[in-house]
C-alpha cells in the first residue's frame, strides 16, 4: 500500500488524481495540501476534490504537519506551490512525483538535481499513449535528420498559464537528442482557447510531403491514471529520478 498526499485538490488535475486513487487498493490518500486561506482546508479531501463524499483524510494548509503519514507527495498544481513542496520532501527525505509545468530552466534543474536526494519524477505528461508517441517521435527524429523541419503546435484551454506546454518542451527534448538537432531547430505553436483538455501535433515538412503524429485528450483522466501508476512505480523504489519511461517499462 503506498500512501500518498496530493496538492490543490480543488484544481481539475490533483481532484481526478483523488477519485483515481480512491478506485485503487494499492493507494491510500493521507490527506491533502492547499493554499492557506481557502475554504476547504480542515475539510475532507474527497469533498474538497468533488467526489461527494469523505474519505477519511483532511485537507492542511502547512504540509510538515502531515508529511510524515506519507511515503510521496503528488503535485499537480502551481510553480509556486511545487517548488515549496520541493523543499518538504527534501527536508523530509519524501519521494516527489511533479506533474506541474511552467518551471523556469533552473528550476527545472532543482526539480532533477532533487533525484539525488530523495525518489523523484517530474512528468509534463503522466498519459501512458503521450509517452509512447514521445518514443515513436525520437525514432522518426532519428530518421529523419536534416531531411525534416519539425514544428509542434499544442491547444489547450484558455486558462491555462504556460505556453509552450510542458509537454511540448519534453516531445521537442526527446526529437532534438535523437536527431542530434540542437532545440531551437524546432518551432513551437501554441493555442489556448475554449475548454479543449489537450492536443498536441507534430509536423515534419519535408520536400513534396509531410508526416503528422498527434495526440488529443478528451478529457484530463489519462493524466490521473498514469499520475496513480507513477505514485506505485516510485513507492516501490528507492532514491532516484524516475520519468514515466521507467513506468511504463517503455
Ligand atoms: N503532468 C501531466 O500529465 C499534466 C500536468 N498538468 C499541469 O498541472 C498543473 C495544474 O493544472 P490544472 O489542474 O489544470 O490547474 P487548476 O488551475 O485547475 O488547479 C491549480 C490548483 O492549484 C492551486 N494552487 C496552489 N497554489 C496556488 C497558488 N499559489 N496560486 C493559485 N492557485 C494555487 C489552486 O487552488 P484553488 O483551487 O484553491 O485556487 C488550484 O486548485 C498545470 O501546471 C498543468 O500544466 C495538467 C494536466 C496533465
Ligand atoms: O491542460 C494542461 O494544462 C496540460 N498540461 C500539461 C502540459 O503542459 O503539457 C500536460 C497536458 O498537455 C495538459
Amino acid at each position: 500500500m503506498v500512501n500518498i498526499i496530493i496538492t490543490a485538490p480543488r484544481g481539475h488535475m490533483d481532484g481526478l488524481i483523488v477519485k483515481a486513487a480512491c478506485e485503487r487498493d494499492d493507494i491510500r490518500i493521507a490527506g491533502g495540501l492547499g493554499p492557506a486561506g481557502r475554504d476547504y482546508i480542515g475539510k475532507d479531501i474527497g469533498l474538497a476534490a468533488g467526489l461527494g463524499r469523505e474519505i477519511g483524510a483532511l485537507v492542511y494548509d502547512d504540509l510538515t504537519k502531515i508529511i510524515d503519514q506519507c511515503d510521496l507527495v503528488v503535485d499537480f498544481s502551481r510553480v509556486e506551490l511545487s517548488m515549496e513542496v520541493l523543499e518538504i520532501c527534501k527536508k523530509y527525505k519524501k519521494g516527489f512525483l511533479c506533474g506541474t509545468t511552467g518551471f523556469t530552466p533552473q528550476q527545472e534543474e532543482e526539480l532533477l538535481a532533487a533525484g539525488k536526494e530523495i525518489p523523484m519524477m517530474k512528468a509534463a505528461n503522466t498519459s501512458f499513449v503521450v509517452n509512447v508517441m514521445r518514443k515513436l517521435l525520437g525514432i522518426a527524429a532519428n530518421a529523419l535528420g536534416d531531411k525534416a523541419k519539425i514544428e509542434i503546435l499544442d491547444l489547450h484551454s484558455q486558462d491555462k498559464l504556460d505556453a509552450p506546454s510542458g509537454t511540448a518542451l519534453e516531445l521537442a527534448e526527446e526529437m532534438a537528442e535523437r536527431s542530434g538537432k540542437p532545440m531551437d531547430s524546432i518551432a513551437f505553436h501554441s493555442v489556448r482557447a475554449g475548454d479543449t483538455p489537450s492536443s498536441h501535433k507534430v509536423f515534419f515538412g519535408c520536400m513534396g510531403e509531410m508526416m503528422e503524429i498527434s495526440h488529443h485528450a478528451y478529457n484530463w483522466e489519462c493524466y490521473a491514471r498514469g499520475a496513480c501508476d507513477a505514485a506505485v512505480y516510485m513507492a516501490g523504489h528507492g532514491v532516484g529520478l524516475y520519468t514515466m519511461e521507467d513506468v511504463i517499462g517503455l
